[in-house]
């Protein structure tokens, strides 16, 4: 894995990161970076975030997920973190197992998803850290009730993933599901590399040692300086260009299969970083579909952004067929990858030319090593960030408010989030 500062440096005059900024920031990096490996000798809450790649046991997950064999499907019922990392794996890579996560409270979408399956031959993965969360106690109670519903020994099919207390371990206690630890100190945002995203993984027989190699190959990158870790390069431009104003990060992958990698690094992004007034909020693009949707803006609206533009080197191909159609003998006999080429470059350098800044990040291929790599390498930069900006990187205390309305709006508890909800204002035009 690479990572391409040139478009910085060339709309340098445009905001204000050249080299000769980059070259100062860079003995803050060698603090930070003093800082993060004092956190991860003492596996303090949250760096030991990277320590994953050496403290994940893939057999274990393995051995605990034996008892499955050749299932389906995968459906993952969990939200937030205890979802998105798997989901990133599993929608990235191909298998023969069908994975579906439930990380949402939609009635009409549970229920068509739950239509859909052969329960009998299904893996029911109930991920949770906390195991008290609304949304994935409320879906693991109604799959339970359709395995029933549909004659299926919910017990015999249902693997549960979550920490040392709370509903779902007692649960999984009670009931003697298998069931795998999640780890200490490792927020949720952060957890892919661990059983909250490797179970799912390998459910459906993908590589999760080649995740952890490729993980741990970027963690042997990280540096006290940013020209030498591509994790760090990464960070330390989205946090000098978010100090001079880039406020949004779009991250807009020319892959497909890494259209739910956006997802999970928006919740990264925003978790971490969006904190006491600071942040750089994270836009979710797709190369090529959104430069026909949202390129206008990022060329031609507010300087507030920054465009993070990532691709496969390597990559399966489709040949367009030689034509003799008016005006289109130019695609005749290139490949659809060749085009995939050809925007990803013309976009950068649109956006070069306007002033834009982008930073490339380049994978040999989207497989489980180099998504290792890539997850890894953006956990890393965040946390780098983090340290950059003196924020409180592992926590996320802004969304315990609305949980608690939530939870007294359904009766949950006599919250006064609850009742201000009931107070708020309305104006209502029909
Ligand atoms: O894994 P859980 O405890 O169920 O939490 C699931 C998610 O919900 C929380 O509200 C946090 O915002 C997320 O960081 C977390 O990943």
């Amino acid at each position: 894995m690479q990572v391409d500062l040139g478009n910085v440096l060339d709309t340098a005059p445009a905001h204000g990161v050249s080299r000769e900024a980059l070259d100062r920031l860079d003995d803050r990096v060698a603090a930070a970076h003093d800082r993060i490996e004092r956190g991860r000798a003492a596996g303090e809450h949250g760096y030991e975030s990277l320590n994953l790649p050496n403290t994940t046991d893939p057999a274990a997950i393995r051995d605990a997920v034996s008892r499955f064999d050749d299932p389906s499907a995968v459906v993952t019922v969990g939200i937030g973190g205890s979802a998105l990392g798997a989901a990133t794996l599993t929608d990235a890579l191909e298998s023969d197992v069908d994975a579906y996560y439930l990380d949402n409270v939609d009635p009409e979408a549970v229920e068509r998803l739950l239509d859909s399956l052969d329960l009998a031959s299904t893996v029911v993965n109930v991920v949770s850290r906390s195991g008290t969360t609304a949304e994935t106690l409320a879906n693991f109670l109604v799959v339970r009730e359709a395995m029933a519903d549909a004659g299926v020994d919910w017990t015999d099919r249902t693997f549960v993933t979550t920490g040392e207390e709370g509903n779902l371990r007692d649960l999984a206690d009670k009931h003697d599901l298998p069931s795998l630890p999640v780890p200490d100190g490792v927020p949720g945002r952060f957890s892919v590399l661990s059983t909250v995203g490797l179970a799912a993984a390998a459910l459906c027989g993908h590589d999760i040692e080649a995740v952890l190699e490729g993980a741990a190959a970027q963690e042997a990158r990280l540096s006290d300086s940013l020209f030498d870790s591509p994790a760090y390069a990464y960070g330390a431009v989205s946090y000098a260009l978010a100090e001079r104003g880039m406020q949004q990060n779009a991250m807009m992958p020319y892959a497909e299969s890494l259209e739910t990698f956006s997802e999970w690094f928006a919740q990264l992004w925003a978790e971490s970083l969006g904190k006491d007034g600071l942040g750089q909020t994270p836009l979710r693009a797709l190369g090529a579909t959104d430069q026909h949707s949202q390129l206008q803006l990022y060329r031609a609206g507010p300087r507030d952004k920054l465009v993070t533009l990532v691709r496969a080197t390597e990559r399966e191909d489709v040949a367009i067929p030689e034509t003799d159609l008016d005006g289109l003998a130019y695609l005749g006999g290139s490949s659809l990858g060749d085009l995939l080429d050809a925007e990803f470059e013309a976009t950068e350098a649109s956006l070069a030319a306007a002033g834009r800044p982008s930073v490339r990040i380049e994978l040999d291929r989207v497989d489980e090593y180099g998504l290792g790599e890539l997850l890894y390498a953006m956990e890393a930069a965040c946390v780098l960030y983090g340290e950059l900006a003196s924020v409180d990187t592992f926590v996320q205390p802004a969304v315990e408010w609305g949980k608690r309305a939530a939870r007294g709006l359904l009766g949950g508890g006599d919250f006064e989030e609850a009742d201000a909800v009931e107070e708020k204002s309305r104006l209502v035009v029909e």
